[in-house]
């Protein structure tokens, strides 16, 4: 009984990857031995330097890689995720509006849901006025507010985004942040990737420090603090830069 309570007390997986190797060419992997888990209500950041192998981490969890061996599992294996890209991925055929309801009707969301959500989105990202217009049309930080908006409509199991703060005014920025934490509170999950240590360390539960495509510390900030060698005091980029 004891240990059940335990397990209830840190919260059900929502994501749970296993990734032997991963790479974009047959026999040359990029990442290799990468494993760990998010669990519900949780950010995890995943941190490293440049080419270190985090997007080709995200891309292998989102199933994006042709040349992989290993397993991701999202919740209980039914699990939904929402991706939010470094690169913005748009069609420059269709409105903003429309990439909405598109997104929409791929999760089944009901109209009246649809509809109350993505007006409450719009509103919050300062983008109700644009809703006609195509996001081709777009700044790069108002076309990362639509990936954005669309992943938060959506209310899915598990968020993965890959350096979102690249490009956000500061207001978008808060913005992104406090719906973040309503959708953990929620029970979300949320997989990020970012080179804004302080950002990551204020936010993040648990940090994966990657370099040259595998891991090289996990765990809570005091775990890194202890993988790193470093003080009770020391900053996640004191240990960051101890490690790489
Ligand atoms: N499409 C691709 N084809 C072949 N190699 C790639 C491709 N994309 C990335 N790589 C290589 O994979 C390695 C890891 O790149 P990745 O983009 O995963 O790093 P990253 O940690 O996300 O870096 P950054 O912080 O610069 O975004 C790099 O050596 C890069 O050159």
């Amino acid at each position: 009984m004891e240990t059940m309570g335990a397990e209830r007390a840190e919260g059900n997986i929502a994501l749970n990857v296993q990734i032997q190797h991963a790479g974009y060419e047959e026999g040359k992997p990029i990442v290799h031995d990468v494993a760990f888990d998010v669990r519900q209500g949780e950010l995890v950041a995943l941190i490293g330097p440049n080419g270190a192998g985090k997007s080709t981490t995200v891309k292998g969890v989102i199933g994006m890689l042709r040349h992989m061996s290993g397993k991701v599992k999202i919740g209980n294996g039914e699990g939904r995720y929402a991706y939010v890209p470094e690169q913005p991925v748009l069609y420059d055929y269709m409105t903003l509006w429309e990439h909405l309801r598109l997104a929409a009707s791929v999760f089944h969301l009901a109209e009246a849901e649809f509809e109350e959500r993505a007006e409450r989105l719009l509103e919050r990202f300062r983008m109700s006025g644009v809703r006609h217009n195509l996001p081709s049309s777009f700044s790069k930080g108002m076309q990362q507010k639509t990936m954005l908006i669309i992943g938060f409509m959506l209310q899915p199991d598990v968020y993965i985004v890959d350096e979102p703060f690249v490009g956000l005014d500061p207001r978008a920025t808060m913005e992104f942040l406090e719906l973040l934490e309503s959708e953990r509170q929620r029970g979300a999950g949320i997989l990020m990737s970012t080179h804004v240590l302080d950002t990551a360390e204020r936010i993040g539960e648990r940090f994966v420090l990657i370099d040259n495509g595998t891991v090289v510390a996990s765990g809570t900030l005091a775990d890194i603090r202890m993988q790193s060698g470093g003080g009770p005091e020391d900053t996640l980029f004191a240990c960051f830069s101890r490690l790489t």
